[in-house]
């Protein structure tokens, strides 16, 4: 039986008697990465919030390692790395891995964590000289240093450029390996599609849906088609009746679970078509299909 590490059941949040989390119910087993995605305001850092008892729910439970958000047990067993986070500036990359390390039983090695950050070669600057990306990375180092059972990231790659993202992705996946649990938020959705193996999207406190990313692109059949084109859009319309597209410089987009229906009757129609692309869904789309779905 998989082992739960974080449960949550029947989850409902208030704020000034608005309901803000209504009813929310996941598990999370150890070695697993989920990522918790919604628009702004979906709930998400409310979220956050609960499972690091910050704030108590108005019903419901929630249990980490078997112990209320929160518990004076559980400190040395999280690891929070949160958007809002910051430092005082003066301090070196080196002082701020001695000094969190300090305030753990059981820390990684120094090495380790200076590792962990990418900083190898910044250590003695401070923390106003590194870029926004590299503060994520110390941020990040910071929150493993006391080797976490439980990882909270949320935005972790936040200002970070293709190649410092993709380097931090290589390392939560060898956390994964390792058995560290890790509750992601990020508006990455190619992030959460590359390292979570649930996904929950929440939308105005509720989860409209969850599961796999694959199993969630799935699920969403419909394929985006581009193409060139200089056929009139009153054409175009009559063809494409029940289709919506939108047509600028004579590109036109749509997005469909019949693009080979509707591709063959533009054929047939004459409709001269150029530099056509027929592209499935990416996590985004899905995303975007579905908080569009429920906005309607
Ligand atoms: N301190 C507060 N008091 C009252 N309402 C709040 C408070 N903080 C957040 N809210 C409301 O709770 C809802 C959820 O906010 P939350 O910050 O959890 O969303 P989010 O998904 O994290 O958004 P974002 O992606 O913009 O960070 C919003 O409607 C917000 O206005």
């Amino acid at each position: 039986m998989t082992e739960h590490i974080i449960s949550v059941s029947a989850l409902t949040v208030k704020r000034q008697n608005r309901t803000i989390l209504d009813n929310l119910h996941f598990t999370v087993g150890r070695g697993e990465c989920i990522a918790i995605l919604g628009p702004n305001g979906a709930g998400k850092s409310t979220l956050i919030d609960v499972l690091l008892g910050r704030l108590a729910p108005a019903q419901g439970s929630c249990h980490i390692l078997q112990q209320q958000p929160g518990a004076s047990a559980l400190r040395q067993q999280l690891g929070i790395m949160l958007q809002s986070a910051t430092l005082p500036a003066n301090n070196t990359v080196s002082e701020y891995l001695h000094l969190f390390r300090s305030y753990y039983h059981k820390p990684i090695s120094y090495q380790h964590a200076l590792q962990f950050s990418g900083l190898t070669t910044a250590e003695s600057q401070r923390f106003s000289e590194l870029s926004g990306g590299q503060k994520q990375r110390l941020l990040f180092a910071l929150a493993l240093l006391g080797d976490p059972q439980v990882l909270f990231l949320d935005e972790p790659s936040l200002a970070m450029d293709a190649a410092m993202r993709r380097e931090m992705w290589q390392q939560i996946k060898l956390l994964k390996q390792q058995g560290k649990t890790i509750v992601l938020t990020t508006h990455y959705l190619e992030e959460a599609d590359a390292l979570a193996d649930s996904v929950f999207v929440l939308k105005q406190g509720q989860f409209i849906a969850s599961g796999s990313p694959c199993a969630l692109k799935a699920a969403d059949k419909s394929s985006r088609v581009k193409f060139y084109t200089h056929t009139p859009y009153a054409i175009l319309l009559s063809l494409l009746p029940d289709t919506p597209f939108t047509i600028e410089e004579h590109w036109v987009s749509l997005q469909t679970p019949e693009a080979s229906q509707i591709l063959q009757r533009l054929f047939a129609a004459g409709v001269q078509i150029d530099d056509l692309s027929v592209t499935p869904h990416s996590l985004e789309d899905t995303f975007l299909t579905l908080t569009e779905e429920q906005a309607a």
